[in-house]
């Protein structure tokens, strides 16, 4: 399975392509559009989200609400466009306002000067507009199919942020997934803990006081997967790898860890490795869940645990230092708008992106032209891997 995304934060619209889903697969707008305005919500985001209204318009691959098996297609419309296509060129301009509206002013933080290079553009509007996170929008499309695929496999994914700004909230490993997922929906940073939630957002509150802004941690959960999953035969097939590429990926993403990931480097091997148990009921069993769910680069059948650091928003009230490279003049950087923290939208973005790379290595595992089929040979994977 893959998929494409296309479109510029301000233009008409974003487009996703998703190739290679299963036919005869229960599909609904509504289930993508309950991710979307996920994604939109969460304390310390700016402006932009009180304009756009996400949702979703399947265009084709679904017919009565069921896949068909040709490529899935949905589109995300931008109601912010009707404020910006004079600028995004969709009306004729004269000379002299193009040149006016010319970005020359890289942000530091942002893709705006390399990408420019790259790309060899002058204007970096060329660059921001698709670097954006807007983006996000589309991927989360993508990962709520992929979450509805595996709701119906009996596996689940939930994120929610474990620390903003250096408040951390206090590890829950007792919580259930069900608790998980209601805790963190009901808290305006989706954390577990309320007690850090309130912290975090007074946190937010400083920062955007200060013209400033925040990072954070998300911690993702998936449920349900069974053991095997994956490989270690090559480099390019380990699911873990997988995973923190699809992590990495996300806009302002620094680093991933699995289980208690980093804090591995401290502990003696008898600390780190997760012994393993059977028992006639749930099979082969680990005592502990130190690495997260994976061992070369497959499933354990222990709940996958990874986390991933999201830096502070790049653009900021309080200006930054930068260079215009039509002058090559200093300058400092002004914005009109931005999130001052986005790390518990990024909670949900993280919570699809993991979702697809999970799907995608299930359906790569078992027979998958029909969802009835697909789902059979699962539940007969899952009861023979018990008795192995
Ligand atoms: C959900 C989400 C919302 C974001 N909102 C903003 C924003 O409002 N302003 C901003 O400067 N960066 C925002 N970012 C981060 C930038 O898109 C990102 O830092 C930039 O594209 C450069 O990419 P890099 O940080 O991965 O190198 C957001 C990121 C995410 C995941
Ligand atoms: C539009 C979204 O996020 C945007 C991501 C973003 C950035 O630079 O990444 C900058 C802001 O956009 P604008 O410049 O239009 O205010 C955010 O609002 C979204 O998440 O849907």
């Amino acid at each position: 399975m893959r998929y494409l995304t296309a479109g510029e934060s301000h233009g008409k619209q974003l487009t996703t392509i998703i190739e290679g889903l299963p036919s005869n697969m229960p599909l609904l707008t509504e289930d993508i559009d309950e991710s979307l305005l996920r994604r939109q919500g969460g304390y310390g985001r700016g402006r932009r989200m009180q304009i756009e209204k996400d949702l979703i318009e399947i265009v084709g691959g679904v017919r009565h609400g069921y896949t068909l098996g040709s490529p899935v297609s949905l589109v995300l419309k931008n109601d912010d466009f009707t404020h910006w296509r004079n600028i995004m060129g969709e009306d004729p301009i004269d000379d002299g306002e193009k040149v006016k509206r010319t970005i020359s002013r890289p942000r530091p933080g942002h893709a705006d000067l390399n990408g420019a290079i790259k790309y060899g553009h002058r204007d970096m509007r060329n660059v921001l507009e698709r670097s954006s996170a807007r983006e996000t929008g589309a991927r989360v499309a993508a990962g709520a199919v992929a979450k509805k695929l595996l709701a119906s496999l009996g596996i689940n994914i939930i994120g929610y942020v474990q620390n903003i700004g250096g408040v951390v909230a206090k590890e829950q490993p007792e919580l259930s997934f069900e608790e998980r997922r209601d805790r963190s929906e009901a808290s305006p940073v989706r954390t577990l803990d309320d007690e850090a939630g309130e912290k975090m957002m007074s946190q937010i509150d400083e920062a955007k006081a200060n013209g400033d802004s925040i990072g954070g941690v998300v911690e993702v959960m998936v449920e349900g997967m069974p053991a095997g999953i994956g490989s270690y035969v090559h480099y390019d097939r380990k699911l873990d790898s997988r995973v923190a590429g699809g992590v990495m990926s996300i806009n302002a993403f620094k680093g991933v860890e699995f289980g208690i990931g980093f804090e591995a480097a401290n502990r003696n091997g008898s600390k780190v490795h997760d012994e393993i148990a059977w028992d006639e009921q749930q099979g082969y069993y680990r005592k502990t869940n130190n690495l997260g769910g994976f061992e070369g680069g497959m499933t354990t059948g222990m709940p996958i645990i990874v986390k991933g650091v999201m830096k502070p928003i790049p653009t900021l009230y309080k200006p930054l230092q930068s260079v215009d490279i039509e002058t090559k003049e200093p300058f400092q950087a002004s914005i009109e708008r931005s999130d001052a923290c986005a790390v518990p939208a990024a909670a949900v973005v993280m919570e699809h992106v993991v979702a697809w790379e999970i799907a995608n290595a299930v359906l790569e595992q078992f027979p998958h032209d029909q969802f009835s089929k697909l789902k059979e040979a699962l539940d007969q994977y899952r009861e023979e891997i018990k008795e192995f």
